[in-house]
């Protein structure tokens, strides 16, 4: 099966729903911007029930070394993904302070920003395409734009790659197909109001990738 990450989870029912479902990554959001954001504690707390189910992810923004030293210490996250302006240099820190691995989101709009991958290939250990957020938006992710899946047709890459932004239970199967990507991630496509996850909508994202790959 396509592995899925859901992203944004702050409750057990929803972050059921996605185990069960077969989401193969669950992400907490800890960016106090975001409607999806949960302290580290709590974060600790809610994904306890994921541990051995799936790997726990920890979305950041550009963290301070503080912060970073809450999440290893309470979530203990087996990926930190760095949603930021984070440097390869910055991304070794991040892993040495926390022992977590290291997903790279890289934000892209045209051809010209695959620039960063080369650098990118060795730093992290997953690489995952976003949209990059139309100007003005406080939230670097978790928007719902989707970039131009035709970019990434016939891209060979060096790492393994998440597509994500935008994404949806009714547009997962074009997306997959245009892309050829085997992990995907969603998070305000399976919500019924921003930073509200909604459990048919996450059933109905894990089905399509189901039937993506029949
Ligand atoms: O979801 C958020 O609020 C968020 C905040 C800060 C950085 C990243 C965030 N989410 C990530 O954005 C992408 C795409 O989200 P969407 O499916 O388009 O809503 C995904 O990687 C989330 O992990």
């Amino acid at each position: 099966m396509t592995e899925v990450k859901i992203c944004g989870l702050t409750t057990p029912e929803t972050l059921e729903a996605a185990l069960v479902g077969g989401a193969a990554y669950v992400g907490a959001v800890i960016f106090p911007k975001s409607p999806r954001h949960i302290e580290p504690e709590a974060a600790a707390e809610l994904f306890a029930m994921a541990r051995g189910r799936a790997a726990v992810v920890a979305v950041v923004v550009d963290p301070d070394d503080a912060l970073l030293g809450r999440i290893a210490t309470s979530l203990m996250p087996d990926f930190i993904q760095l949603h930021g302006n984070e440097t390869p240099q910055r991304a070794a820190e991040v892993r040495a302070l926390t022992g977590a691995k290291i997903i790279k989101a890289l934000p892209i709009r045209e051809d010209a920003d695959f620039a960063a991958v080369p650098a990118w290939t060795k730093a992290a250990d997953i690489l995952l395409f976003d949209a990059k957020p139309p100007k003005g938006s406080e939230l670097p992710g978790g928007v719902g734009h989707s970039f131009d899946w035709s970019l990434m047709a016939n891209r060979a890459l060096a790492a393994r790659w998440f597509l994500a932004g935008g994404l949806d239970g009714t547009n997962l199967g074009e997306a997959l197909r245009i892309t050829g990507a085997s992990m995907v991630d969603v998070s305000s496509g399976v919500e019924s109001a921003p930073g509200v996850k909604d459990i048919p909508l996450i059933r109905k994202f894990l089905d399509a990738a189901r039937q993506a790959l029949a």
